[in-house]
């Protein structure tokens, strides 16, 4: 039975003023690995940002992980972060404080007071991407892939219903990911959902997985040929 975690109807993405796509129609169900594709200026971005409530959504309907977004409010927005992992190309770690500190920063200002436990839930999230032995250091102290795996596990904290990453390997080398997509993988494979924007066709080779392609002002999906 489908369980969509996020559903667009008839939507269209604005950038101000700006129609960006229209007509939108997209269902992702949990479990999923989405990819989310399309030339430079297609809409990828704006896209993400209308799904975390960076853009409104002002035509059409769309629900994630039980959020309205047609009727969602300022107020609303922390809270369906909190039902979010959103991870980024460039990181976005806190420079001036260690990758402990960096997690606990977003466990306290999500609500969570008990030490121990947040001691706890920081050790589980580095030990999913691999980083257990590394919570002490400073992010220029990691190197690019260190750091996005960083960025995974704090996208992780707060055991997010779906996890919505833009271009996460746009700064790394193709090694490196490869590495950092082998823990996206992971993740999906232990259960969450993900929808990632990406340009690195070789990914989509390596990692075949259902498609979404923004394309001409619209979006849809891309039946992947079988080699
Ligand atoms: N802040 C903004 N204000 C106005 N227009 C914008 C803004 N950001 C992006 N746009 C426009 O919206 C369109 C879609 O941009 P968007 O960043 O969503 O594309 P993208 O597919 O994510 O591109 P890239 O792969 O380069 O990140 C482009 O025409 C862009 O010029």
């Amino acid at each position: 039975m489908s369980n969509p975690i996020l559903q667009l109807q008839n939507a269209s993405i604005y950038q101000k003023d700006n129609l960006v796509l229209s007509n939108v129609n997209v269902e992702i169900n949990k479990g999923e690995f989405v990819y989310l594709i399309g030339k430079t200026g297609t809409g990828k971005s704006s896209f993400m940002k209308t799904l975390y409530g960076d853009l409104p959504l002002k035509e059409g309907d769309g629900s994630i992980v039980e959020y309205d977004l047609k009727t969602l409010k300022e107020k609303d927005i922390p809270f369906l972060r909190r039902k979010l992992g959103v991870v980024f190309q460039d990181f976005k770690l806190l420079t001036d404080r260690t990758i402990n500190d960096n997690l606990l920063f977003v466990l306290k200002a999500t609500g969570w007071k008990d030490k121990d436990k947040m001691n706890t839930r920081i050790e589980e999230v580095l030990d999913k991407v691999d980083m257990k032995t590394k919570g002490f250091k400073f992010p220029h102290e990691l190197s690019g892939g260190e750091q996005q795996r960083i960025a995974i596990a704090r996208a992780l904290l707060n055991n997010p219903e779906l996890i919505l990453a833009d271009e996460p390997t746009g700064n790394l080398d193709p090694q490196t990911s490869v590495e950092v997509m082998e823990v996206l993988q992971d993740i999906n494979k232990n259960g969450n959902t993900i929808l990632m924007a990406t340009h690195d066709y070789a990914l989509l080779l390596k990692y075949p997985s259902k498609t979404l392609k923004c394309d001409n002002n619209e979006v849809y999906e891309v039946v992947q040929k079988k080699r």
